[in-house]
């Protein structure tokens, strides 16, 4: 396969963002908004270094993540989210769907610990995706290592969110009253174990994370790429101590399209190779509904992306539940039915 080999030197690297140069003074921190907003608008994907993310926390993850992954297989399957009418839990490899195509990898998916609320009669469906975690009983310190990821996590992107509203001439806290202390960040620790075998190469297909923005720890192996201006899908290559962050269809919808909710996928490592990644999702309050955002660029934005197939929700947990209900049919027929009738 050679289409997403890169012909141009400008696409060998994605944008480099340093965070901590918000910190360095006022000329500094112009410099970074430039550079933000540039990334932000005319890619949708940048490496964010300065972050402030230690390598001992770094480490504690990848630790725990990778002996989940080393359990017996019926360890894992104990966590299975088709018994989890709140999309958690365990996916083993070749049950998501992604595009209506079957996705090579497992997975745990994990969000805010919180107690499940059954929709009542003529409440939104999206509260079914509120709910506990599952946790593996074998290794505590997963538990302790994903939850805290997800606070550290929240608390950098918070801060990068700022800097990317204000860089872009946006109020700083406009979005703070639909994030807060009931935000719905969702974590997932990914295997892709190598090639399928039969010619596919879809570790996940081609899509858009639904929320605001996510930042993304990968292993050294690569595989991830992102569609660029060019129509076509680049490498993005493993940079040590950086997230690979883009930006969610909220974004998009907040902008009116100013900003890009960046199409990426990761193509199945080769042979028995496995990769280990770590998407975290910044999202907003399942109920928050977001308003445009007032902001010089909003007279020439283009408009969201129209795709049939694909419709973009404002209020947040109706874009995640359009999500969840086509990336895992297993959860949705067992627990959704009704709700897939009506979809
Ligand atoms: O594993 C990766 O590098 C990306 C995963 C991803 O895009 C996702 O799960 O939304
Ligand atoms: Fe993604």
């Amino acid at each position: 396969m050679t289409s997403h080999i890169a012909t141009t030197a400008s696409y060998a690297q994605l944008p480099v963002i340093d965070l901590s140069a918000a910190d360095r003074g006022p000329r500094s921190r112009d410099l970074l908004h430039a550079r933000l907003h540039s990334a932000a608008h005319d890619v949708g994907f940048f490496q964010l270094v300065g972050h402030g993310v230690t390598k001992a926390e770094t480490d504690a993850l990848s630790t725990a993540m990778r002996a989940f992954f080393e359990l017996p297989e019926a360890d894992r399957l104990a966590l299975d989210n088709v018994n989890s009418p709140h999309f958690r839990g365990y996916t083993r490899t070749g049950d998501e769907r992604t595009g209506g195509a079957r996705d090579w990898r497992d997975q745990l998916d994990i969000g805010a610990e919180r107690p499940a609320r059954v929709p009542g009669p003529g409440e939104p469906p999206y509260w079914w995706l509120q709910g506990p975690n599952q946790w593996p009983a074998a290794l505590p310190e997963l538990r302790t290592a994903a939850l805290a990821w997800i606070d550290r996590l929240s608390a950098v992107a918070r801060r990068l969110l700022r800097e990317l509203l204000t860089a872009i001439g946006a109020p700083a806290d406009f979005y703070d009253p639909i994030f807060g202390d009931q935000a719905h960040p969702h974590l997932k620790l990914v295997r892709y174990p190598g090639s399928a075998g039969d010619g596919a190469e879809q570790g996940v297909g081609a899509h858009k994370d639904y929320g605001f923005l996510t930042l993304l720890l990968q292993d050294g192996v690569g595989g991830l790429q992102v569609q660029r201006e060019d129509g076509r899908f680049h490498d993005v290559p493993p940079l040590e101590n950086a997230f690979v962050v883009n930006l969610g269809e909220l974004l998009e919808v907040a902008t009116d399209g100013y900003l890009l909710a960046t199409n990426h996928r990761v193509v199945s490592p080769a042979g028995a190779t496995e990769r280990f990644s770590v998407p975290f999702f910044y999202n907003p309050r399942l109920d928050g509904k977001v308003a445009p955002l007032p902001f010089p660029g909003a007279t020439r934005a283009p408009g969201v992306t129209t795709d049939p197939a694909n419709p973009l929700f404002a209020e947040y947990g109706y874009n995640e539940l359009k999500g969840k209900l086509r990336a895992h049919p297993l959860v949705a027929e067992r627990h959704h039915g009704s709700l897939l009738a009506a979809a």
